[in-house]
């Protein structure tokens, strides 16, 4: 594997007496797309907030291009982006004027024409006067992701980048984020509940369970070790366990 960008040590969180991530472990590496893949429940929402530094870990360290989360969040953060269906924007401002609020918080130059950009890369032209109250789940989600892109993340974290998108335009995310990683060696730690587009995107999985890594590799070197067809059959497999 290439270059690590992101290091997970034994990262645990307990609210109270519960574990919900129960000391895993995880590398992502330049330019890699790492699929985390878990039923619900399995500590697939806290790890993100623990690795955007929204929730504190219990123990263990999170480590990105080389520095503590901890004592670095600021730098860290600054190359850092995330996407979720869960991310609400201001309501009452336009799709375009929330992404060109984004660019002058994150200091970009020529906002305009990186908003315009990016606007056009993700096929949001027809609605990038809507109010963003008023958009439907599908354009929240294209919103959301173009916010995350426009600050040119070293590292992306997606939650179900194309949850309530439509095939093609799901298609087309999938595309984009794939060009973006070839273009510019973003790494991205990826969930989906569509089994199918974890195998497309993702160059290794790891599989959560109840908060532990139970399989971790190419999606089909999983689904061979667990003896299925396909990683449908694994997450079955493994969630019915659960
Ligand atoms: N603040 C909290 N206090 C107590 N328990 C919590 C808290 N946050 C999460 N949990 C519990 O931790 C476990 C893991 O939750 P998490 O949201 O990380 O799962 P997930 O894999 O993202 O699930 P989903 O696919 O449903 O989004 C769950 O049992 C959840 O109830």
């Amino acid at each position: 594997m290439s270059v690590s960008v992101v290091e997970v040590r034994n990262l645990r969180k307990q609210f109270g007496a519960f574990t919900a991530v129960d000391g895993i472990s995880f590398e992502i590496g330049h330019g890699e797309i790492l699929g985390l893949l878990g039923p619900n429940g399995a500590g697939k929402t806290t790890t993100f907030q623990m690795m955007l530094g929204l929730v504190t870990p219990t123990s263990g360290s999170i480590k990105m291009f080389g520095l503590d989360l901890q004592s670095h969040r600021e730098a860290i953060l600054q190359q850092v982006n995330f996407s979720s269906t869960y991310i609400s924007l201001p309501y009452s401002l336009t799709v375009e004027e929330n992404l060109r609020v984004i660019g002058r918080l994150y200091g970009l130059p020529d906002v305009a024409g990186l908003v315009d950009d990016m606007i056009q890369k993700l096929d949001m032209n027809e609605w990038r006067h809507k109010l963003t109250r008023k958009l439907s789940s599908g354009q929240m989600t294209r919103l959301t992701l173009a916010k995350a892109l426009l600050t040119k993340p070293k590292v992306l974290f997606l939650d179900e980048p194309t949850a309530s998108l439509d095939p093609d335009v799901a298609h087309k995310i999938r595309e984009v984020l794939l060009e973006e990683r070839q273009a510019t060696g973003l790494s991205i730690l990826y969930t989906s509940h569509n089994m199918r587009e974890m195998e497309e995107m993702s160059d290794r999985i790891i599989f959560l369970q109840r908060g532990k890594i139970v399989a971790e590799g190419k999606a089909r070197d999983i689904v061979a070790r667990f003896g299925q067809s396909d990683l449908e059959e694994v997450f079955l497999k493994l969630a019915r366990e659960q």
